[in-house]
């Protein structure tokens, strides 16, 4: 989306932090209320308003599809998108407005603006129009009226560059009791990866990235994906939508490395990358720096932090049951103690192990 050390990123951010705000319209399209901003200098974001506070937990009886929208999972996901060096994520901002003077002084579509009201403890909500908690009952409150909000740069209009959207092979049921395929397939990779577009190009392990993403801020939303159809195949998935990621700090989601442990497959400086962050400089130490700038800092509460440099060890665990499979031969694939590491196995996988095997492309032991 942008190269590495852009200068412009920066300026992005600040912008939509701080400029003043021209307009404010409803997002067409989606499941929960996301507003359209325009600035003064002609910039637009896409705002999603902050309903909880951080230390808010995903409901235990929520599904992962009725789950809240969490404006700092989308701050956050940013920038955990541009320490991996995948840069395939818009820049995210977080603002603190003012609903009165700042949101619905600038709106001007009378559907919206009726939805605006002053709640029994004196603060100023709303709750605009769409298919999901935009009712009384799951209003947006200011305090009294400033209110927290991700304010992501808006991409271009479809009629300028076009975006294809596709289905994510590892797509979830979306269903309280219905299973997807590849919860009960053990060849289910097999399949995908002989199809296209996953049988040649990037896209393969474009998905092993976003798995390996996904995984890290527990974003099980990951229904479909988005490319820019100008470049065909030969382009990457643009990192869209997580807000509901960042739900649950104690507990790891791993059906989200569904890709990586069906598939014994991932990018190899990828893998360099989760290595630099188990053995040189703990990721949630690049987050805390990165997230230090934006405006509604700290971003994250302080246990998704933790979270994320766990399972860092995580991911690197299952790569290494998959290394250990693959260059194992009978007796010893026998030792489960050694195909298996438990979870508090020492990683001690190094750079130079892993620089023999190219693609890192092991079968699991699932489809032997
Ligand atoms: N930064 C952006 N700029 C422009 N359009 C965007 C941006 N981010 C997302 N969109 C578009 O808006 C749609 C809805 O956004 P998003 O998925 O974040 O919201 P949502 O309420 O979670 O939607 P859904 O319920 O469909 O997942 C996306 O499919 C995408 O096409
Ligand atoms: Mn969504």
């Amino acid at each position: 989306m942008y190269p590495k050390n852009d200068t412009y990123v920066p300026l992005i951010l600040k912008n939509m932090s701080s400029a003043r705000i021209l307009s404010v319209a409803q997002k067409e399209g989606g499941t929960q209320l996301k507003l359209v901003i325009e600035y003064s200098n002609g910039d637009k974001a896409l705002m999603k308003p902050m309903r909880f506070t951080r230390e808010q937990q995903t409901l235990p009886n929520h599904f992962y599809f009725t789950d809240y929208e969490r404006h700092n999972a989308e701050i956050a996901a940013f920038h955990l998108d541009r320490i991996l060096g995948f840069r395939r994520a818009m820049p995210v901002s977080g603002r603190l407005v003012n609903i009165t003077s700042e949101l619905m002084a600038q709106v001007t579509a009378s559907d919206l603006l009726k939805t605006f009201f002053v709640s029994p403890d004196k603060n100023v909500c709303f709750h605009g129009q769409c298919s999901y908690y935009c009712d009384t009952s799951h209003a947006i409150c200011g305090n009294p009226d400033m209110l927290e909000g991700s304010f992501a740069a808006y991409l271009p209009s479809q009629d300028v560059l076009e975006r294809k959207t596709w289905r994510h092979p590892w797509r979830r049921s979306y269903h309280k009791r219905r299973k997807a395929k590849w919860e009960t397939d053990p060849n289910y990779c097999e399949l995908i990866r002989n199809l296209p577009p996953y049988n040649s190009g990037r896209r393969m392990l474009d998905i092993m990235d976003l798995s390996v993403f996904d995984f890290l801020m527990g974003n099980m939303d990951r229904h479909h994906y988005e490319t820019f159809t100008l470049f065909g195949n030969d382009s990457f998935p643009i990192h869209l939508d997580h807000g509901r990621a960042f739900g649950k700090a104690f507990h790891d989601e791993m059906s989200i490395l569904a890709p990586i442990i069906q598939c014994c497959h991932i990018r190899k400086s990828t893998l360099e990358t989760l290595l630099r962050f188990h053995n040189v400089k703990k990721l949630s130490e690049h987050m805390r720096e990165s997230m230090n700038d934006d405006q509604l800092s700290p971003v994250l509460w302080e246990p998704h932090l933790t979270a994320i440099d766990r399972r860092v060890g995580l991911v690197l665990q299952k790569v290494r049951e998959c290394l250990s499979v693959s260059t194992m031969s009978g007796e010893d694939a026998a030792d489960e103690s050694h195909a298996r590491p438990s979870t508090n196995a020492t990683f001690d996988i190094d750079m130079g192990d892993l620089g023999k095997e190219p693609k890192y492309t092991a079968r699991s032991r699932e489809q032997t």
